[in-house]
């Protein structure tokens, strides 16, 4: 998987060059095809995306259709929900229909029945995507301290899980255990991959990543169509132990 790592010297940079980055994807596939399909994930990927986002005026929101690259089994008004999280940073300052806003079945969240609740939001790609394996316009994830991304742990079977798009999972060892998350068919089927990342807690794991492919991490095991590159935007703390060399001038 060929890296594209970006690296800024602060958060608010980051946020800066993330949002030149989705404006430019967005305008791309809204010109070619009428939409912008995005899947985001949680933590502290949200604040970092809709920092500068949120006040661009260049993208066409109402054109835009989110969905999450896991989630939670949790209510939409719940602390923990990574909608929610998107909302204040972001939807609820900007035009995206709510229709577009694709958020996990709160029924069947609320009940904590991740089963139900994946099953669900694969129809809701079905019904965005249709049948063919979905191809997001671009995927935001965010890379835990143990390597994971959406919610595909070290070590857990779901790494191998290669029919389903969406699958459940009850024993995330990052709380709370019950989510769905996309499995790696959809997300190395996503025509533009970019993890977001920052903080010096974070340099040890991210040069792993970059320089170590062979210890077939999670985050390590994405790939963009057509073998494309997966960008990372970084903060200079999070690209802090990374030969410099392997960083891009964004
Ligand atoms: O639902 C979740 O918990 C997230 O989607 C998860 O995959 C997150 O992206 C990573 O754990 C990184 O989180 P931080 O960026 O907050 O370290």
């Amino acid at each position: 998987m060929p890296s594209t790592v970006y690296a800024f010297p602060t958060t608010d940079a980051l946020s800066g060059g993330l949002n030149t980055f989705v404006e430019k994807l967005s305008r791309e596939a809204i010109a070619d095809h009428g939409s912008f399909s995005v899947a985001v994930s949680g933590g502290s990927l949200p604040k970092l995306l809709s920092k500068e986002l949120v006040n661009n005026k260049q993208v066409d929101f109402s054109k835009w259709h989110v969905f999450w690259a896991d989630e939670r089994c949790v209510g939409l008004d719940h602390a923990d929900s990574n909608y929610l999280e998107l909302k204040k940073t972001l939807l609820d300052q900007v035009n995206v229909p709510a229709s577009q806003v694709h958020t996990i079945n709160s029924k069947y969240a609320v009940e904590k029945n991740a089963a139900a609740s994946a099953d669900d939001y694969e129809q809701q790609l079905k019904g965005f995507f249709g049948s063919n394996l979905p191809s997001f316009d671009l995927i935001l994830l965010g890379m835990g301290p143990d390597g994971h991304c959406c919610s595909l742990f070290p070590g857990h079977p779901l790494l191998e899980e290669h029919s389903r798009w969406v699958a459940p999972i009850t024993d995330s060892p990052k709380p709370p255990p019950e989510r769905i998350t996309l499995t790696y068919p959809v997300v190395n089927n996503a025509k533009n991959v970019a993890f977001v990342t920052a903080g010096e807690g974070k340099q040890e794991m991210v040069q792993k990543i970059i320089e170590q492919p062979e210890l077939r991490l999670p985050c390590q095991r994405v790939q963009s169509i057509n073998n494309g590159p997966v960008y990372w935007f970084v903060d200079e703390a999070a690209a802090g132990r990374l030969e410099k060399k392997l960083v891009s001038k964004f």
